[in-house]
C-alpha cells in the first residue's frame, strides 16, 4: 500500500524539498492534497505533476485564480478554501501522513487536527509546538498519532536517541543542539541598525523561506528550537545547550551520563530529514549528495556571543516562565519579523519588540486551541503597537 501524504505549505522551500523527495519514490508514496497561501503557479504546476484530490488556498482571490488555471488545464483537483479545509485535509480518514511545513503560529490548528486524528505527523513547522507545547503533546499522545521532527536538529536528536523513550531520563545527560551563527555572524555590531532583508536572508548553508531566515540571523531560530526540543524530547530547559557550528555538518548531538556523546552528521540539505521522516525507521534515497570528508577540512566550533543574539536567552527565560509565554515569544517574534521584511523596523529593533511584548503581556497557561489563540492575537497587538513606536 502506497502511503498518502497531505503537505501542509506545500509551495515554500520545505513543501518544495519533500515533493522532490516523494517524485524519488513513486512506489511508495501518493500525493493526497496539497497547500499554499499566495504562489498560485507553482501551486498549479504541482497539482498537474503529483495529481492530489484536494488543493487548499488561504484566500479567495488567490483561490479563484487557482480553480480557473485547474479547470482550463484540465486538471481534476478539487479546490477549497482555508481554515477549515487545512484541517479536514489534515485529519482526512484516507491520509497516513501529513508534513506540517506551512510557517507560523498558522499552522498550529492544522497540526492538532493531525495529531488528534492519529496520523504519522512530519513536524517543519516549529512555531507550532512552540505555541502548542503541552496541548500539542497532549493531542499527539491522546490521538495516538506518531511525532517525528523534520527541523534538522532535532531530526539529528531523534536518530541519536535510543528508540525506546522510557530510557531517556536514564541514559540521556543533555542536548546540543548545533547553530550556524546566521549570515552576520562575524558582522560590526555597529551595522546591525542598516542591516536590509537582504543581507539577512542570506544564510550560509540552507536555501529557506524568509522568516525562517531572519530568525537564523538573529538566533531566534535557535531560541524556538530550544523551546521545540523541550517539549518533542521532554527535557528540563537546563538539559538543553546550543553551540556555534558554522558549517552546519553536524546537525545535533546528544551527551550521555557517562559523557559519550552521539552526533549526526550529513551535508546540510533537508531533503535528509525529510526522507528519514518519511520512510522511519526505514531508510530511502533522499537525493542529497554525500559528505566528502577530506574535502572539508576542519569542523569549527564556537560559543554564542549573549550580547551579539540576546534573542537567543529568551528560550531557556521563557522555558521557566508559565507556559503560556512561549506563544507571547512567537507572536511578538511573528510580528517584528514580518514588520523588518516590510521595511518597517530596523533588524536591531526585533529584539526590543520581542521584549516590550513579553513586559506588556502577563503570562498565563491557556488550556485550549481558543486560549492560546486568544493570546496570541493579544500579543500580535502589543507587538504591533511596540514595533509602531520604535518605528516612529
Ligand atoms: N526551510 C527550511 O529549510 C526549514 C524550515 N523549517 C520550518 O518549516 C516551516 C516552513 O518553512 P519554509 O518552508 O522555509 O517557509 P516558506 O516561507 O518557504 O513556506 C511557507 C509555506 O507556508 C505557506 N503559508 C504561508 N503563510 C501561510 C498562511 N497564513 N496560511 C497558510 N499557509 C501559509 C506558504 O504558501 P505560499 O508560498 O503559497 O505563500 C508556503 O507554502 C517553518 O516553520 C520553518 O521554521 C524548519 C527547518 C528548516
Ligand atoms: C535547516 C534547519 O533546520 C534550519 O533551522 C537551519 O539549520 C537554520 O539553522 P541556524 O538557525 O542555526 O542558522
Ligand atoms: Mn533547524
Amino acid at each position: 500500500m502506497k502511503q498518502r501524504i497531505t503537505i501542509l505549505g506545500s509551495t515554500g522551500s520545505i513543501g518544495v524539498s519533500t515533493l522532490d523527495v516523494l517524485a524519488r519514490h513513486p512506489d511508495r508514496f501518493e500525493v493526497f492534497a496539497l497547500s499554499a497561501a499566495t504562489r498560485v503557479d507553482l501551486l498549479l504546476a504541482q497539482c498537474a505533476q503529483f495529481r492530489p484530490r484536494f488543493a487548499v488556498m488561504s484566500s479567495g482571490a488567490h483561490a479563484r485564480l487557482l480553480a480557473e488555471k485547474l479547470q482550463a488545464n484540465g486538471l481534476p483537483t478539487q479546490l477549497l478554501l482555508a481554515p477549515d479545509a487545512l484541517e479536514m485535509i489534515a485529519a482526512h480518514a484516507e491520509v497516513d501522513a501529513v508534513m506540517a511545513a506551512i510557517v507560523g503560529a498558522v499552522g498550529l490548528a492544522p497540526c492538532l487536527a493531525a495529531a488528534r486524528a492519529g496520523k504519522r505527523l512530519l513536524l517543519a513547522n516549529k512555531e507550532a509546538l512552540v505555541v502548542g507545547g503541552g496541548l500539542f503533546m497532549r493531542a499527539v499522545r491522546e490521538g495516538g498519532a506518531t511525532l517525528l521532527p523534520i527541523d534538522s536538529e532535532h531530526s539529528a536528536i531523534f536518530q541519536c536517541l535510543p528508540e525506546d523513550p522510557e530510557t531517556w531520563p536514564q541514559r540521556v545527560d543533555s542536548i546540543l543542539l548545533t547553530a550556524s551563527g546566521g549570515p552576520l555572524r562575524g558582522c560590526d555590531p555597529a551595522l546591525l541598525a542598516q542591516i536590509t532583508p537582504a543581507q539577512a536572508c542570506a544564510h550560509p548553508n540552507f536555501s529557506m523561506g524568509r522568516k525562517i531566515s531572519v530568525d537564523s540571523a538573529t538566533m531566534m531560530n535557535k531560541a524556538l528550537e530550544v523551546i521545540e526540543a523541550r517539549w518533542l524530547f521532554d527535557l528540563r530547559p537546563e538539559q538543553i545547550k546550543v553551540v556555534i557550528h558554522p558549517q552546519q555538518i553536524i546537525h545535533s548531538m546528544v551527551q550521555f551520563r557517562d559523557a559519550s556523546i552521539l552526533a549526526q552528521l550529513g551535508t546540510p540539505d533537508m531533503r535528509v530529514p525529510i526522507a528519514c521522516g518519511l520512510a522511519w525507521p526505514e531508510r530511502i534515497a533522499s537525493g542529497a549528495s554525500r559528505l566528502d570528508f577530506s574535502a572539508l577540512g576542519t569542523l569549527a566550533f564556537e560559543d554564542a556571543d549573549a550580547v551579539r543574539f540576546p534573542g537567543l536567552h529568551l528560550s531557556w527565560q521563557t522555558l521557566n516562565a508559565a507556559e503560556g509565554t512561549a506563544a507571547v515569544l512567537n507572536a511578538a517574534n511573528e510580528v517584528a519579523v514580518a514588520a523588518f521584511l516590510s521595511g518597517r523596523l530596523r533588524f536591531d529593533h526585533i529584539h526590543a519588540v520581542n521584549l516590550a511584548t513579553l513586559d506588556r503581556i502577563s503570562p498565563y497557561s491557556p488550556d485550549s486551541l481558543e486560549a492560546l489563540l486568544s493570546l496570541d492575537a493579544q500579543a500580535r497587538c502589543a507587538a504591533e503597537h511596540a514595533a509602531g513606536l520604535l518605528a516612529a
